[in-house]
């Protein structure tokens, strides 16, 4: 039987996929696998029999990652799973910004039950009236999986855009439209654009990227649009910003303090996920993934090891090794099962910058103390047989 714990809400559509084996508790120390969204892990002390954590979701700047690997807790994220959801936010969001429909809408209530409301409306509207989005430029920095909706729905809209992105996939040139123009430096969109989009990870080399050289770069009135992490943005630069009208709007998904009711920012508070299509598609991808790397060994979407597949297990016991990456771990492993006079039926191993990963099917039933041995080599951080 196997352990889940829910730390945020994560939708029956993915939960409904666990079997009977799977059990959920409320407690961390029992659980097997960790589920969540937002929730903050920084602070968690990981309980040894935790070996999966799952983010249905794409950002990881929750989670420890390096901690997590150290202890051999495989991290999932659900790349792409939200993407559509957010995609369709940052559109509505750009439209919040060229036209006073927020301002409009207040105006509304306030005038509630006002008999000739209809008549003063028509005189009043000018004060809401906005631009269009068709024929501006529009620049998307970060080509992942939103990005690339972000850019394609707006050609559609019939904006031209201007896309940036030096790491971008393979999968996601495939699906960028040819019409984008795909731009070498961060300069070319600052100096370009009448919007801006950011759709990167909260990294080091990103966080704060949106300062005041970078605003200083941008054109006169810029809309600004952040539905990827607060942090990629200097609040006290964009506020200076704000305030001389160089950048015209903020759009921002994630609420501060500091950016609450403040004049020329809409704040919506981080809701580009939150739809019941991303919501379903989120939460069946990562039970998907803690199950086939709980019941299998197989890891598909991580975020701190390398991704490793050897199909479905067969009747033997398969071995799991995390470790770190460094020479003769393969050996010594085969040495020690060599010793035991135990056949190798299949084995594969994958690294990722310091760590790794070695499955190891073996030709024989009886696995008993190999755990313990395995353990006990250096630079191993978490053994499992599967039976
Ligand atoms: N508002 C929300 O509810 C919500 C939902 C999903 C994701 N997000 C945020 O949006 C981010 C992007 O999500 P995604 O699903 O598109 O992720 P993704 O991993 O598919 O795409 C991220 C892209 O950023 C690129 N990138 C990384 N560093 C860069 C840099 N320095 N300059 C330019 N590009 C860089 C990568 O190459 C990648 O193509 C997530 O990391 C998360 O923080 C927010
Ligand atoms: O879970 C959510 O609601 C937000 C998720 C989002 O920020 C993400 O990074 O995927």
């Amino acid at each position: 039987m196997y352990q889940y714990q829910c730390l945020n809400a994560i939708s029956e559509a993915g939960l409904s996929l666990f079997s009977e084996d799977y059990q959920r508790t409320e407690e961390m120390a029992g659980a097997d696998a960790v589920l969540l969204r937002s929730a903050s892990l920084h602070e968690t002390v990981f309980p040894e029999k935790l070996k999966a954590i799952a983010r249905a979701g794409a950002g990881v700047n929750n989670i420890p990652l390096e901690d997590c690997a150290e202890k051999g807790i495989v991290v999932f994220n659900t790349p792409g799973a939200n993407a559509n959801g957010v995609k369709e936010l940052v559109i509505a969001g750009m439209l919040l910004a060229s036209r006073d429909i927020i301002g409009g809408i207040e105006w509304v209530k306030a005038h509630a039950g006002e008999e000739n409301i209809a008549k003063t409306a028509e005189k009043q509207k000018k004060m809401f009236a906005g631009q269009e989005i068709e024929g501006k430029k529009l620049g998307v920095i970060g080509l992942g999986a939103i990005g690339v909706l972000v850019a394609n729905a707006a050609l559609h809209l019939g904006m031209e855009v201007y896309g940036y992105d030096p790491y971008m996939s393979v999968d996601s040139a495939w699906n960028l439209s040819r019409h984008i123009h795909h731009v070498k430096n961060l300069e070319t969109i600052y100096q370009e654009c009448d919007y801006i989009t950011l759709h990167v990870p909260a990294l080091d080399d990103t966080k704060g990227m949106i300062d005041r050289e970078a605003a200083g770069q941008m054109k006169d009135g810029v809309i600004l649009l952040n539905f990827a992490r607060d942090l990629l943005v200097k609040e006290e630069d964009l506020i200076e910003a704000l305030e001389t009208g160089h950048i015209r709007k903020y759009v921002t998904d994630f609420p501060t303090a500091g950016l609450a009711g403040r004049d020329h920012v809409i704040v919506i508070p981080h809701l580009g996920a939150s739809t019941e299509e991303s919501e379903d598609n989120c939460a069946r991808m990562a039970v998907r993934e803690i199950r086939e790397y709980l019941e299998n060994g197989n890891i598909m979407n991580s975020v701190n090891f390398p991704n490793c597949d050897m199909g479905k297990k067969g009747k033997n016991p398969r071995i799991t090794v995390l470790h770190h990456n460094v020479p003769n771990m393969i050996g010594q492993f085969t040495a020690l099962l060599a010793k035991r006079g135990i056949n190798i039926a299949d084995l594969t191993n994958k690294s990722r910058g310091r760590f790794a990963y070695t499955m190891i099917d073996i030709e024989d039933t009886d696995s008993s103390g190999i755990a313990e041995e395995l353990s006990k080599i250096e630079n191993v951080l978490k053994v499992r047989i599967i039976l």
